[in-house]
């Protein structure tokens, strides 16, 4: 029998909502790509159900309990005494969030002689060191493409957001009873003929640029593996050999690669300062590809007329992490990829891996991001070590 030790963020600070927004949530069968949504062989939860903090456990309980494994669910994962670290020396699985990482660096890991799978229950398994995870073939899998829209949908709305200073906007309508109308006009613009890029043209990226497409702004991407032909065409794609170079074309970029050593602080002084004064920055990939305090200095000198993002290091962040308090910012905490609607799909993806893993059976190769001492799958083509 095997011990899965979870990982997820709190409980609604007032309780379970007695009953939901909406009541049911479109069914998808498919991704933008033709992949199938997860196929787990059963569901123990109504999809649409808050499943991702701990109570909902991802919706796994019955099902791990029921087949004699013994499930930990905690959200408590910081520091020798949290309930992670004590429960993960004879843990054969842990499961993960982007949200909430358990941060399972070498050290966590060397801790883990039975250790054998890594779940990231969301995209993005850079809280696990993944040099670690192939020299001691732990396999790490994540639920790729299960909130890659919902991130593609984040981004859009906050760099309309930014553009057109929405937050103030509203504010001003639930703060002051007035009617301030120039206040909310002089930092607003329109989208419409702006040159907008993303930096990584992956899931995410692409989806971005598709959205943004009927926006009539022209759009530019840099990425590593360059895109085929015909998207290019279709979208109209300004493509850049490398982030220097579209950084310094565009009026707008958004941040869609992963964290990994190539992209680790990429956005730091110089290359922010080499974009136009006034330039917008969203960053719903990882907070540490951007220098923190670069970041404060660029929204105070106006070198960036706004930043957003839902990402931050480390999560949560302090009280006093200076992206709360600047100006001219958007931040969200790290929601983009767990509304609802994605919740029910990395937590059937989650059911399924573990299905796969528990049987012996091979485990998706767009899941797999470590496997067998590699780089593997969707991880050989969007990570290093
Ligand atoms: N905010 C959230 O809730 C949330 C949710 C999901 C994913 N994410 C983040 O978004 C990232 C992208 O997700 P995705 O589903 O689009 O992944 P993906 O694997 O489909 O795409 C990643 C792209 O990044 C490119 N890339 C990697 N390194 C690069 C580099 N140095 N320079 C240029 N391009 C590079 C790859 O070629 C690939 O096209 C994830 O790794 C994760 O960190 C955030």
């Amino acid at each position: 029998m095997a011990k899965i030790l979870c990982v997820l963020y709190d409980d609604p600070a007032d309780g379970f909502p007695p009953r939901y927004a909406r009541d049911d949530i479109p069914t998808i069968d498919r991704y933008p790509d033709g992949q199938s949504t997860p196929t787990p062989e059963g569901l123990d939860f109504r999809p649409g159900e808050l499943v991702g903090s701990v109570s909902g456990g991802l919706g796994l309980r019955n099902f791990l309990e029921r087949a004699g494994h013994e499930f930990v669910v905690t959200s408590d994962k910081e520091g020798p005494d949290s309930v992670f670290e004590r429960e993960l020396p004879d843990a054969d699985v842990v499961i993960s969030q982007p949200f909430w990482p358990a941060y399972l660096t070498s050290d966590l890991i060397a801790k883990a002689p039975r250790l054998r799978l890594a779940i990231t229950a969301g995209i993005g398994s850079d809280h696990v060191d993944l040099k670690a995870a192939v020299e001691n073939k732990v396999t790490v899998a994540e639920a790729t493409y299960s909130n890659s829209i919902s991130v593609a949908e984040h981004a859009v709305m906050q760099i309309l957001a930014l553009v057109r200073d929405y937050l103030p906007a509203h504010r001003l309508v639930t703060d002051d009873r007035g009617w301030h109308i120039a206040d909310a006009a002089q930092r607003s613009y329109d989208l419409e003929g702006m040159a907008v890029g993303v930096m990584a043209a992956g899931r995410i990226g692409v989806a971005v640029l598709r959205r943004l497409a009927p926006f009539d702004v022209t759009l530019h991407y840099t990425d590593k593996n360059r895109l085929p032909i015909e998207l290019e065409e279709e979208l109209n794609l300004v493509f850049h050999e490398d982030v220097r170079s579209l950084a310094s074309a565009v009026d707008v970029l958004s941040i869609h690669a992963p964290l990994h050593p190539e992209t680790k602080g990429l956005f730091d002084d110089e290359l922010i300062g080499s974009m136009k004064r006034g330039s917008y920055l969203v960053n719903t990939a990882r907070a540490a590809i951007c220098d923190r305090d670069a970041v404060v200095r660029a929204v105070e000198s106006g070198r960036l007329a706004g930043y957003a993002g839902d990402v931050w290091y480390p999560q949560p962040p302090p009280a006093d992490h200076p992206w709360r308090n600047m100006p001219h910012q958007g931040m969200t905490p790290h929601v983009s990829g767990t509304t609802l609607s994605a919740q029910a799909r990395y937590a059937a993806a989650t059911r399924e891996i573990l299905e796969n893993w528990l049987a012996g059976t091979p485990i998706r190769d767009e899941y797999l991001i470590v496997d067998q001492g590699h780089l593997a799958g969707s991880g050989s083509r969007s990570y290093t070590t």
